[in-house]
């Protein structure tokens, strides 16, 4: 008798190189949680932030990563990640979190404390009946789940990301954020060997999400 294979899909990538939307595409084609990473470094940022932490005060972070009890809520396809008995919200997205997360994302101790959270996604999924996850960031294929049965890496040039974002109506250094995120001794952001490195300047986001669903069905009927 065959068993229906459990999948791990890992999408690393620059900002706004369209790792939500095929991502998002793909959970809904596969039926994957799916688990956006960066929101979670986010809400921990905009936690610090709330209780006036510094990235640059080591003794601090310490300290708050401590007291953080992180737990996870599915909403609809989409694993939230809930700091007590509170859910991230709208102000992950802020100006603020937007500056500052790349400095705590870079903190060691801050990404070690998010390593067995985020591996711990699979059994999520497990439980609420998904046939595997699709999980983006930055380090996903090269720290989180090396071993993943799909790993892509999707990047486009400088120039048409800022032109997405700015198009969302999003303030956001995304430069910046892509020297200190590539940059960073910690899991920097890196196309893992062996990946499939996609370029979506020119491709609409249909082509690219086509493209990773033509590798992941001759695994996984869509
Ligand atoms: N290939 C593409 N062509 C044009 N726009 C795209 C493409 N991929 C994504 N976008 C748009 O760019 C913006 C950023 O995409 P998103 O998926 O949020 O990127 P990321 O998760 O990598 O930051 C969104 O508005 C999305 O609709
Ligand atoms: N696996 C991950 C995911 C995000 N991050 C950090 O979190 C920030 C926000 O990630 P994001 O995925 O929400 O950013 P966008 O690509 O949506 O702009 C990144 O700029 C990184 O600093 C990380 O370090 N490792």
């Amino acid at each position: 008798m065959t068993s229906t294979p459990f999948l791990i899909v890992a999408i690393d990538g620059g900002a706004a190189s369209g790792k939500s939307s095929s991502s998002r595409t793909l959970s809904e084609r596969f039926n994957l949680l799916h688990v956006d990473t960066g929101s979670y470094y986010r809400a921990v940022t905009a936690e610090m932030l709330r209780q006036n932490v510094r990235a640059d005060d080591p003794a601090a972070v310490h300290a708050a990563l401590a007291r953080l009890a992180l737990g996870t809520r599915v909403d609809g396809r989409s694993a939230v990640m809930t700091l007590g008995d509170r859910a991230a919200g709208d102000e992950i997205r802020s100006r603020e979190v937007n500056d500052h997360v790349s400095h705590f994302a870079a903190i060691p101790e801050l990404r070690a404390a998010l390593l067995t959270y985020q591996r711990s996604q699979a059994d999520v999924a497990r439980a609420h009946g998904f046939r595997g996850l699709v999980m983006e960031g930055r380090d996903i294929g090269s720290v989180i789940f090396p071993d993943a049965d799909f790993r892509f890496f999707l990047h486009a040039d400088q120039v048409e990301r800022a032109r997405r974002r700015a198009q969302e109506g999003q303030q956001d250094s995304i430069a910046e954020r892509d020297r200190l995120d590539s940059s960073r001794k910690a899991s920097p952001l890196t196309c893992p060997a062996g990946a499939t490195s996609i370029d979506t300047t020119h491709l609409t986001l249909a082509e690219v999400v086509d493209r990773m669903a033509a590798a992941i069905a001759t695994k996984l009927p869509a």
